[in-house]
């Protein structure tokens, strides 16, 4: 694990990593922010040319139905940097690239390897756009790529590895430090703080009011959030998340106590960047799924791994969850999580997240009918 966290580290930087897939050695690099003099050090060290490997949902907004996860997509050397982004993650690939030229790309897709998807895995993980240039070690190089591994200035990590990044660890998590924190909307709190294994991403579980934990007959009143930068601490419009967070901790206190886990899945998982990102497209037209599907990514990356093993680790295994989404409860469930009752919980309709919410419940299956009871 230690070695896919440094090889995170290298690849936001623009550095390449090595991946180690058995005999085969693959160098990957990030296509977001690559620029040209980086990417003819790849061709030089690896001695091939490099390929791009594009998500199956960034195939699919391409037109493409693939096979896998992923494919590979070799590329012409005159090709590589100047419409990289365009085909890795630009809206509108048919308008900028050419219809012929993405027939073409579509004609040269070959199937993923096991480097491709564990490339894939590293960019998730790195909250990077989850595109990638990869390209294998040519034999007269091999000598080179070791001592650059062995002098330091390069980070060889073994594939399998890698492409188990986003699984996390399931029960390593630890608990790291907490405090008593009144908030506005309730006097008696505890922020017990959890960090992920790796170090990379850190949870918080607010016990409100003290709620009998460990009651089998009772179900703990809990709210799993996602983080919102805009929302829960801007107010953004855009979204309802702010308004449900205050809800959440007004609503638990009035049951009288229980828990909200502050998760470290900000944009769906995809991150503040990529959100960004979306949002942007989102104002060209697209509704918020197929804008994540344009940057690479799924209807939601989140994973609740970590809010059952922190739920583990405050001893709950019945609940009560303010929720309108079925995929929190289905993923409560599969691990061991009793959901007795699902409580709505809504934030405000207005004219900028209308779209947004339109999309959760149309398309997405979130339970928001009374939310739009008055508007639609
Ligand atoms: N990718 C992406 N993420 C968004 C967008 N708008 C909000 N989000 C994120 O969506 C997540 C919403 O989190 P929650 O409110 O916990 O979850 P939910 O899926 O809406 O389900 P509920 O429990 O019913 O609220 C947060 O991580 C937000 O940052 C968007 O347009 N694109
Ligand atoms: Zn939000």
């Amino acid at each position: 694990m230690h070695q896919v966290e440094r090889a995170i580290f290298d690849l936001r930087r623009g550095l390449p990593v090595l991946l180690v897939a058995g005999e085969s050695r693959v160098l990957v690099q990030a296509v977001e922010g690559a620029a040209q003099a980086a990417v003819s050090r790849l061709d030089e060290l690896a001695g091939t040319t490099p390929a791009l490997v594009l998500s199956r949902h960034r195939l699919a907004a391409l037109g493409v139905e693939p096979a896998d996860r992923a494919a590979r997509l070799p590329l012409p050397a005159e090709e590589m940097t100047a419409r990289l982004d365009a085909l890795a993650y630009g809206a509108a690939p048919v308008a900028r690239l050419g219809q012929a030229r993405l027939e073409a790309c579509r004609a040269a897709l070959q199937p993923a390897e096991a480097a491709d998807l564990a490339a894939l895995a590293l960019m998730r993980r790195a909250l990077l756009v989850p595109s990638a240039l990869v390209a294998r070690v040519a034999e007269a190089q091999r000598d080179e790529v070791a001592a650059a591994v062995a002098d330091g200035t390069l980070l060889a990590v073994e594939a399998e590895q890698a492409e188990r990044c986003l699984e996390g660890a399931a029960g390593m998590l630890r608990r790291v430090s907490e405090a008593r924190i009144p908030l506005a909307d309730a006097d008696d709190c505890r922020f017990i703080l959890f960090r992920e294994p790796d170090g990379m991403r850190e949870h918080v579980a607010v016990v409100i009011g003290d709620p009998a934990l460990e009651a089998a007959e009772t179900a703990v009143p809990l709210r799993l959030h996602s983080a919102c930068l805009t929302g829960d601490l801007f107010g953004s419009l855009r979204c309802d998340c702010g308004e449900q967070l205050r809800n959440a901790v007004a609503e638990i206190e009035a049951l009288g106590g229980g828990v909200l886990l502050y998760l470290a899945q900000e944009g769906r998982g995809i991150g503040l960047a990529n959100k960004l990102r979306a949002y942007t497209l989102q104002d060209s037209g697209l509704d918020t799924l197929d804008a994540d599907q344009i940057l690479g990514f799924g209807e939601d990356e989140r994973r609740y791994g970590v809010a059952v093993d922190m739920l583990d680790a405050l001893g709950i295994r019945r609940v009560q969850l303010m929720t309108n989404n079925p995929l929190k409860m289905a993923a409560l469930a599969e691990g061991g999580i009793e959901v007795v009752e699902r409580q709505a919980l809504y934030g405000t309709l207005n004219d900028h997240n209308h779209r947004y919410l339109s999309a959760k419940a149309d398309r997405a299956g979130h339970l928001l009918d009374e939310v739009f009871r008055v508007r639609r």
